[in-house]
């Protein structure tokens, strides 16, 4: 509950809004004079100074005045600028400002000259609005301030506050140590390090809360807000070096994110996973069932990758946790990689270039072969092996694919309808079937003895696919004449030591598991998997969601949203529906996707309601996981 009286004193400058207003000036005074930036510079310490209290308030003031030169004309240009640089989370709550009006109070050491019509249009009026004043000469320049304000001195605040006498409990939120010290002062009850736009260490250092919008200032007050749960409140754990740009992506939108370098055992995350909203892996970390125990505020996994059998996704389902993946980001680089290596090994390339790394020069054509008229055999022609199969054929192979599913050919590609007839007639078997676990040893003794004598193997699928010891002996025997192999049964979690019977063969490539690893890709998939999973936070949509019924939303405008997942039993829907009805709930929409184990239900209403539905709702028989959002 609010309490009663509650007072809320803002600071301006980097609080309300996101930048330093007399910073902003003297871009706009100093715009054209050879010394801008040195000038700017200066000016900018000296604020610093003063706000961590490293120099007096006065001198700072009496020299970014002197630095500014700048003249009442430009006042006009200064409030058109701060209008456009209102704190983001600010912004989005005018509403607070306007229902909170006479509670809310702004004491700061910038000037009443901009910063009253800035908060008028928050509510605040001029008399609640406590900041020193310019001095003008009779040209209009800026020539000082008002040194008899208690605001123009050292710890200012602090007088100025204490005359005020308010009562109630008093709040202070703002982002310099002069704001903390009113609270040190024991004048103010509470100081709200505010972080969104600058964090100073010494704020932050003796806060009572530190917010990092006003978002999470309001939830901590249990006070209306735009968001029903502050972004910074959901933890994202990072693992296996996805690209930065995943971290900048989710950051940006408000979520606290982590970074962690490698993959984490079992026993690990089991632990790590406890307070964690979302979790982004790539090809390494197994989500097993023991892992989706322990999560318990888990809402989604992005594995930012292809593959997803690393990841128990029924069990996942079953406790409501949605997971995407990347399906079409780095299949490009899987492609031109294969690419590479078949004419790599067609050619013997690598053979002569360990040769003259050991000091010998072999010029010969033996074992060299070009790719054109040779026979390509790609064995799962999905989204890596269709691309593959156009490629190829464009510098002159003879494609042969088979896939279990009904693929249709591209180009002039030719259907195998069997494993045995591709193996029989390629020169070049590339694997790219799919991480399914019933393909463990899809290629073994058997299989290799059925391919062409002299041919090549490549596999960039999944490690478990290919039996390594058969694979050795036939490299060994010289009945295949090379092979490329990126992925093993078993892969380190981390760079380091890797071995492998295939090491020290002649004409094998092998690589760690690199064949999605591109800056492109990479890149891509920082792109593609965050905004699937904010598209699921933010809104409820679980398009492309690999295991989970797949619902695509309309935007959510001015409602409530409910999302109920729930067990996919007889009835469910109609005792949601009952609570529904019972608590007389204005429903704007209603949204519904199932499988044969969950339920998805959506529903949109006017923002009115008893709060006791949500209780209601959260106890229907069979609810798995039940959020609000707004
Ligand atoms: N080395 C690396 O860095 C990368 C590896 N991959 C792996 O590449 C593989 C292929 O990826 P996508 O083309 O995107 O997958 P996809 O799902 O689009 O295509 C796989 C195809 O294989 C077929 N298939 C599955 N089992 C089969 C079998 N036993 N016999 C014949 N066909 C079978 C499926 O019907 C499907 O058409 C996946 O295992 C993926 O994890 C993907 C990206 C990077
Ligand atoms: O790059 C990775 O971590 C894994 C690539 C891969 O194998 C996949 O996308 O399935």
């Amino acid at each position: 509950m609010v309490e009663e009286g509650r007072k809320y004193v803002f600071d301006f400058d980097s609080t309300l809004t996101r930048v330093e207003a007399l910073d902003v000036l003297a871009e706009m005074t100093l715009r054209n004079k050879a010394n801008k930036d040195e000038v700017l510079k200066e000016i900018q310490d000296i604020t610093n100074l003063g706000i961590d209290g490293d120099i007096s308030f006065t001198e700072s003031l009496e020299r970014r005045i002197k630095l500014l030169n700048a003249h009442k004309d430009d006042l006009e240009g200064l409030v058109s600028e701060l209008k456009q640089k209102i704190s983001k989370s600010i912004e989005e709550n005018k509403e607070f400002f306007q229902e909170y009006a006479d509670d809310i109070y702004v004491i700061s050491c910038g000037f009443k000259e901009f910063i009253d019509p800035i908060v008028a249009a928050y509510d605040i009026p001029s008399e609640r609005v406590y900041a020193n004043t310019f001095k003008f000469d009779e040209d209009g320049n800026i020539v000082g301030f008002d040194e008899t304000n208690v605001l123009s001195s050292h710890n200012g605040k602090i007088e100025c506050l204490k005359t005020l006498n308010l009562d109630g409990e008093v709040q202070v939120i703002g982002d310099g140590y002069s704001d903390y010290v009113m609270r040190e002062a024991g004048i103010a009850d509470k100081f709200f390090a505010y972080t969104e736009n600058v964090h100073r260490e010494k704020a932050t250092e003796n806060a009572d809360f530190i917010t990092p919008n006003l978002n999470e200032f309001l939830f901590v007050n249990d006070l209306p807000r735009k968001v029903s749960y502050p972004k910074n409140r959901i933890k994202i754990l990072l693992l296996e070096n996805v690209h930065p740009d995943a971290f900048e992506n989710l950051s940006e939108d408000g979520f606290s994110v982590e970074l962690v370098k490698h993959s984490i055992p079992e026993e690990e995350l089991v632990e790590r996973i406890k307070g964690v909203h979302v979790l982004g892996i790539r090809s390494k970390t197994q989500v097993t069932e023991k892992v989706l125990e322990a999560a318990d505020k888990l809402l989604a996994v992005g594995a930012f990758c292809i593959g997803t059998t690393q990841i128990a996704l029924e069990a996942a389902k079953k406790k409501g946790v949605v997971v995407f993946n990347a399906p079409y980001s780095n299949t490009r680089s899987v492609v031109e990689l294969a690419i590479g290596q078949i004419i790599m090994l067609k050619r013997s390339i690598f053979a002569r270039s360990s040769e003259i790394h050991r000091g010998q020069w072999f010029k010969t054509a033996l074992n060299s072969q070009e790719v054109r008229g040779k026979n390509l055999g790609i064995v799962g022609y999905g989204n890596i092996g269709k691309q593959l199969s156009v490629l190829a054929e464009a510098i002159g192979m003879r494609v042969y694919y088979y896939d279990v599913a009904d693929q249709l050919a591209l180009g002039n590609a030719i259907k195998c309808s069997s494993l045995e007839d591709l193996l029989s007639v390629s020169d070049v078997v590339t694997l790219h079937i799919d991480d399914n676990k019933a393909n463990k040893n899809f290629i073994g003794e058997r299989e290799i003895n059925q391919m062409r004598d002299g041919a090549i193997l490549i596999n960039l699928a999944r490690g478990f696919v290919v039996d390594i010891p058969a694979l050795a002996n036939a490299l060994k025997s010289g009945k295949l004449g090379g092979a490329a192999v990126d992925v093993y049964p078993e892969e380190p979690r981390a760079n380091g030591e890797f071995t492998t019977e295939l090491q020290g063969l002649e004409n094998v490539i092998l690589t760690p598991h690199i064949g999605g690893s591109t800056e492109e890709a990479q890149r891509d998939i920082a792109d593609f998997v965050p905004n699937k999973i904010m598209d699921y936070i933010n809104s409820g949509n679980t398009v492309d969601a690999v295991n989970f019924p797949n619902i695509r939303l309309p935007k959510q405008n001015k409602a409530h949203r409910f999302l109920h997942i729930h067990k996919n039993v007889p009835g469910v829907m109609a005792k949601i529906n009952e609570v529904l009805a019972k608590y007389e709930m204005n429903i704007t929409g209603q949204y519904l996707s199932t499988d044969p184990e969950v339920g998805y239900v959506i529903s949109d209403l006017d923002k009115e309601y008893n709060k006791e539905v949500i209780k209601a709702l959260k106890s229907v028989e069979h609810t798995i996981k039940f959020r609000v959002l707004y």
